[in-house]
C-alpha cells in the first residue's frame, strides 16, 4: 500500500482500495450475471458466437497434425526412387488450405458476431443505467459517494464489452489447449510440466499488478471526475464567456496541471514497475520453452521421433505456450474486469429510500382539504444544518401561496417536500388528512408540476421543450402550441426559423440559442402542459422583463383558477397577487397571511416590502 501514503484523508480507506487476489477470484462470480445479460441481449448471436469458437478451438490441432503428414510425407518421398505417387501429398496440402480458409472464415465471424453483440450489450445497459437512475432519489444524486457510483458504473457499459470476447476467447483457449495438449502428453507428459513453469511466473506477476492498477484508479474516481470538470470547463460553450473575461485558463490548466501530474505520477511508477517485472518474468518463460525445445531436438537426432513429429510438438509446444500465456494473462484482466463490473451491479441494486407503501393510496380527485405540514423538519445528507424546521401550516385547496425568504431560507426545499423529492427528516405532510406516504408514488408526481428555477434547458425542438410538461403528450400539436400561448413562449417560438421544430441551444449544428428570459417562457409552457392540480413554481418569472411578468401572472392566476399554486419568487410585486405569502427565515416559518395581513403586522414582510417598494420608485 505504498503507493497510496499519501493519499488525503478524504480517501476511501485503504482496506477498501486494495483488492485482495482472493477477492479477484472472488468477482468472477459476477461473469455468470454478466453472461445472462448477454444473453438476454441476443441468444442467437450469443449462440453462433460460441459454436464459432468451438469450431476454431479444433483447427490448430488439426492443422500441426496436417503439417506434420505433409513433412513426414515429403521426406518419405525424397528416400523414394523411380516413380513418386504425389497425390497423397497434394491431398494433404489441399487439406491444410481448407483448414487455413476456414480459419480466416471463422475469425472474420467472430470478430463480426463480437461486435454486433458488444454494441448492443453497451446499448442495452445504457438504458437500463437511464431507467435505474430515474428510480432513485434525489438527494442520492446530490451526495458525491453515489456521483462516483454513478461514474464507475457509465464506464462500465461501454468498456466491459471487451470483457465478453474476453471470457468468450478464454474459453475458446482453453479447449483448443485440451486438443494440443492430448498431443503433448501421448509424447512425453513433463513438457506440460516444464510449461507450466514457463507461464506461472508471470500470471502472478500479471496479476498483482492488475490488482495495483485496480485499487490505484477506483480511490481516484473523485480525481478523476474532478479532472473531467475542468476538462469540460476549461473547453466549453457554456463556461468560455466566464473563463475569457475572469482569464481563467491559466488558473484551471494549472489546476488540471497539479492533479494529473500527482496521478501520472503514481501511475508512472506502476507501469514501470510492471515493465521490469513483465521482461524477467517472460525471460523466464523463454528459458523454459528452450529447454523443451532442445529436449525435442536431441530426441529427434538420436531417432525416437520423426522430423514431421518434431515439427507437430515444436509447433504444439510453442503454440500452447502463447495459448497458455494469453490465457493467464486474460485471467486477471478478466478478474480485473469482473471487478469494475461490480460496480455496474453496484450501481443497478442501489436502491431508493423514497417507496411506494405496499397498498398505495390514489391521489384524490379533486383534492378537497389540501396539504398540512405538522412540525416537518429536513437535514440535508452530510449536513449538521436544519435546512427548514418546525413547519407547520396548511395549503388549503385551489390556494395560491406564495413563498418568501432571503436567499437560503429553505424555500426550494419546501416545495421538494411537498412533492415527495425528499421525505422530511422529523415531522409529516398529510394531503387531506392522509401522509404523503401512504399515496402511489407516481401518482403524486403526476398530480404535482415543478418550474424549478434551475429547469433544464434541453437541446431538444421547442416543442419537445415544453412537452416535456407532459411527455406522454409529445405528440399533442394543439396542446404545446396552446400551453406556449398560455406562457407567453408563442411569440417567442414563432419568430424562429423552424418554429416548434426549432431546435434549442448552442450544442447542435442547427441550434439557436433564446435569451434568458425567453428560456424561462418556454420553461413555463412545460407546467400548462401538465393535468396536475398542484403547481409549483420556483422563481419562474427571474429572467423577465417588468410588463413580461406582471403579464405572465395575470394569466397564470386566470388560467390555473381553481388549482392549488405555490410560487416562489424574490419580487414583492408578484408576491402580493398570491392568496397568502409564507415568509421563512433560516428553515422557520415566521409570517403567514395575506398581503395586507402582513402589511397590517408590519413584521419582517412589511419591512421588505417597503424596503423593495422604495427601490422602485
Ligand atoms: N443539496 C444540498 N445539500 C446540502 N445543503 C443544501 C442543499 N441544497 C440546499 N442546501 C442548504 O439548505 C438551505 C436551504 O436551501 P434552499 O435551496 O431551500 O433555499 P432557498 O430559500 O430556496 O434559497 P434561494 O432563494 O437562494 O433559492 C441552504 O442553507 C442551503 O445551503
Amino acid at each position: 500500500m505504498k503507493l497510496f501514503r499519501d493519499r488525503p484523508a478524504t480517501k476511501p480507506k485503504a482496506a477498501d482500495d486494495k483488492k485482495s487476489f482472493k477477492e479477484q477470484v472472488g468477482a468472477l462470480k459476477n461473469l455468470p450475471k454478466f453472461f445472462r445479460l448477454i444473453w438476454e441481449t441476443s441468444p442467437a448471436m450469443t449462440i453462433g458466437n460460441l459454436v464459432l469458437r468451438l469450431v476454431k478451438s479444433t483447427l490448430p490441432l488439426s492443422m500441426l497434425y496436417v503439417g506434420k503428414l505433409i513433412i513426414d510425407e515429403v521426406i518419405r518421398l525424397i528416400d523414394v526412387t523411380g516413380d513418386r505417387d504425389l497425390n497423397y501429398l497434394w491431398l494433404l496440402v489441399a487439406a491444410e488450405l481448407g483448414l487455413a480458409i476456414v480459419s480466416d472464415l471463422i475469425n472474420r465471424g467472430i470478430t463480426l458476431l463480437d461486435s454486433l453483440l458488444g454494441d448492443l450489450f453497451s446499448n442495452k445497459t445504457s438504458i437500463q443505467l437511464i431507467e435505474h437512475a430515474a428510480t432513485l432519489d434525489l438527494t442520492q444524486f446530490e451526495d458525491a459517494t453515489f456521483y462516483d457510483k454513478l461514474e464507475r458504473a457509465r464506464r462500465q457499459t461501454v468498456t466491459r464489452v471487451v470483457l465478453m470476447s474476453q471470457v468468450l476467447s478464454q474459453l475458446q483457449d482453453i479447449v483448443t489447449i485440451g486438443f494440443l495438449a492430448v498431443g503433448l502428453v501421448a509424447f512425453n507428459p513433463w513438457l506440460i510440466v516444464i510449461l507450466l513453469i514457463a507461464v506461472i511466473p508471470s500470471f502472478l506477476g500479471e496479476t498483482h499488478f492488475n490488482e495495483r492498477t485496480y485499487s490505484l484508479s477506483r480511490s481516484w474516481t473523485p480525481e478523476r471526475r474532478e479532472l473531467d470538470y475542468l476538462r469540460y470547463i476549461g473547453a466549453s460553450d457554456e463556461t468560455a464567456k466566464e473563463i475569457k473575461t475572469f482569464n481563467l485558463s491559466g488558473f484551471l490548466a494549472e489546476r488540471f496541471k497539479l492533479l494529473s501530474d500527482k496521478y501520472y505520477l503514481l501511475n508512472k511508477s506502476l507501469i514501470i514497475k510492471r515493465a521490469v517485472w513483465g521482461i524477467a518474468l517472460s525471460a523466464l518463460g523463454t528459458l523454459a520453452y528452450y529447454g523443451a525445445y532442445v529436449f525435442i531436438l536431441a530426441q529427434t537426432v538420436t531417432g525416437a521421433i520423426t522430423v514431421g513429429s518434431l515439427t507437430f510438438l515444436a509447433g504444439s509446444f510453442s503454440n500452447m505456450r502463447g495459448l497458455l500465456q494469453g490465457i493467464m494473462m486474460r485471467f486477471s484482466q478478466i478478474a480485473e474486469s469482473a471487478l469494475y463490473l461490480q460496480d455496474l451491479f453496484d450501481f443497478l441494486e442501489l436502491k431508493p429510500q423514497i417507496t411506494p407503501p405496499t397498498n398505495p393510496l390514489p391521489v384524490p380527485r379533486p383534492i378537497q382539504q389540501g396539504f398540512t405540514f405538522e412540525q416537518v423538519g429536513f437535514k440535508y445528507q452530510n449536513s449538521e444544518r436544519w435546512a427548514v424546521r418546525n413547519l407547520s401550516f396548511h395549503l388549503r385547496a385551489g390556494e395560491k401561496l406564495a413563498l418568501v425568504g432571503e436567499n437560503g431560507a429553505g424555500k426550494t426545499t419546501l416545495v421538494k417536500l411537498l412533492a415527495r423529492l425528499y421525505e422530511p427528516t422529523e415531522g409529516r405532510i398529510l394531503l387531506d388528512g392522509v401522509d404523503l406516504r401512504e399515496y402511489d408514488l407516481n401518482d403524486l408526481r403526476h398530480q404535482v408540476g415543478i418550474i424549478f428555477q434551475d429547469y433544464v434547458r434541453f437541446q431538444m425542438s421547442a416543442s419537445d421543450n415544453i412537452a416535456i410538461g407532459q411527455i406522454s403528450n409529445i405528440r399533442d400539436t394543439e396542446r404545446i402550441q396552446g400551453s406556449a400561448q398560455k406562457s407567453l413562449a408563442d411569440p417567442v417560438i414563432q419568430r424562429l426559423p423552424d418554429k416548434y421544430d426549432q431546435v434549442l441551444g448552442k450544442r447542435f449544428n442547427k441550434g439557436v440559442e433564446l435569451s434568458g428570459g425567453e428560456w424561462q417562457k418556454v420553461a413555463l409552457a412545460r407546467a400548462y402542459m401538465r393535468d396536475a392540480q398542484l403547481l409549483i413554481l420556483d422563481e419562474p418569472t427571474s429572467a423577465l422583463d417588468a410588463r413580461a411578468e406582471h403579464e405572465v401572472f395575470i394569466r397564470f392566476s386566470e388560467l390555473i383558477a381553481g388549482k392549488t399554486a405555490v410560487l416562489i419568487s424574490h419580487r414583492f410585486s408578484t408576491v402580493r397577487m398570491a392568496d397568502r405569502i409564507l415568509f421563512l427565515e433560516q428553515g422557520q416559518l415566521k409570517e403567514l397571511g395575506s398581503h395586507e395581513e402582513l402589511l397590517a403586522q408590519n413584521g419582517k414582510y412589511a419591512e421588505l416590502f417597503k424596503l423593495q417598494a422604495k427601490g422602485y420608485l
